[in-house]
C-alpha cells in the first residue's frame, strides 16, 4: 500500500515515520509513505502562501483552493494507481476498526491534512474527498489524524504483524467490540498487589471463562454502546465511498 500525505508540516512525520512497526513494514516494502509540502505548490513566491482570509469575514485563514487542488492532481498523477482520497476534518465520518478495516483494502491512500480553519469549500466540491474524523476534540492541524489511519491501517496489511501479535484479538477487531480484559506479567507479586490465581492455574477453560466475563463486566461498566444489544450502525457519512 502506498500512503501519500499532504501537509503544511511534512518534518511533524519525521520520528514517526522511523519508529518500529512501520519502519519495518517500510523496510520491507510492505506500505510506502511519501510526503508532499503543500507550499511547495504555493503561487506566491518567495513566500509560498497557501493561506489567505475568509470572505464574508470571520477569524483565522483557510488554505487556498488553487495550490490545493494543483496539489492533489499532481501527487495523484505522480503513481499510475489511483489514489483514494481522504480529506482529514471534525465534520467527517467517525474512525472505527470498520472503518479502518474498509481503508486496509486500497492499494494508494492520499492524506488530506487540513492547518488553519481548513480548505476553501470547493477544495471538497471539486476533489470530492472522502472526509473522516479522528474525533470530537480541537486539534491544531490534520497531521495527528493521518498518523492516526496510518497506524491504524498498516498494522491489518498483510504481514506486518507477526502471528504473535495477531490483530485478530484485539478489542475492536473483525467485529469483536469488547473491551480488553485485564492482563498481567512477571512478577507475580509487587507492593503486594498479586496476580488472580486462575491465570496461575493452567486451566485453559477456566483461563478463557475468566477473561471473557472479565471483558464483559469492563464493557458493560465503561462502554455499554459496544455491546450488541445497544450498538447502532455506523452511518456512512454522505460523501463516504460505500
Ligand atoms: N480538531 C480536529 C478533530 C478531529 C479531526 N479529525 C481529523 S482532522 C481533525 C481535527
Amino acid at each position: 500500500m502506498r500512503f501519500d500525505v499532504v501537509t503544511l508540516f511534512p518534518a511533524i512525520f519525521d520520528g514517526y515515520l522511523t519508529q518500529s512497526l512501520l519502519d519495518k513494514a517500510i523496510v520491507r516494502g510492505l506500505v510506502e509513505i511519501q510526503r508532499h509540502n503543500l507550499r511547495d505548490w504555493a503561487e506566491d513566491t518567495p513566500h509560498r502562501k497557501v493561506d489567505d482570509r475568509p470572505f464574508g469575514g470571520g477569524p483565522g485563514m483557510l488554505l487556498q483552493v488553487e495550490p490545493t487542488v494543483t496539489c492533489v492532481r499532481d501527487v495523484d498523477a505522480m503513481c499510475d494507481v489511483p489514489a483514494r482520497k481522504i480529506l482529514l476534518t471534525p465534520q467527517g465520518r467517525r474512525l472505527d476498526q470498520r472503518l479502518a478495516e474498509d481503508l486496509a483494502t486500497s492499494d494508494r491512500i492520499m492524506l488530506m491534512c487540513g492547518r488553519y480553519e481548513g480548505f476553501d469549500q470547493r477544495v471538497l466540491d471539486i476533489l470530492q474527498p472522502e472526509e473522516i474524523s479522528i474525533g470530537d476534540f480541537v486539534l491544531n492541524g490534520g497531521e495527528v489524524a493521518a498518523m492516526t489511519i496510518i497506524d491504524a491501517v498498516v498494522r491489518l496489511l498483510p504481514g506486518v504483524l507477526g502471528d504473535e501479535q495477531s490483530s485478530l484479538d484485539d478489542s475492536f477487531s473483525r467485529g469483536n467490540r469488547m473491551l480488553e480484559f485485564p492482563q498481567y506479567t512477571r512478577p507475580r507479586e509487587f507492593e503486594g498487589h498479586t496476580v488472580p490465581d486462575v491465570l496461575l492455574s493452567g486451566d485453559h477453560a477456566a483461563i478463557a471463562k475468566w477473561r471473557a466475563e472479565q471483558s464483559r463486566v469492563k464493557t458493560i461498566d465503561r462502554r455499554r454502546d459496544l455491546l450488541p444489544e445497544n450498538s447502532k450502525p455506523n452511518h456512512e457519512h454522505p460523501n463516504q465511498r460505500s
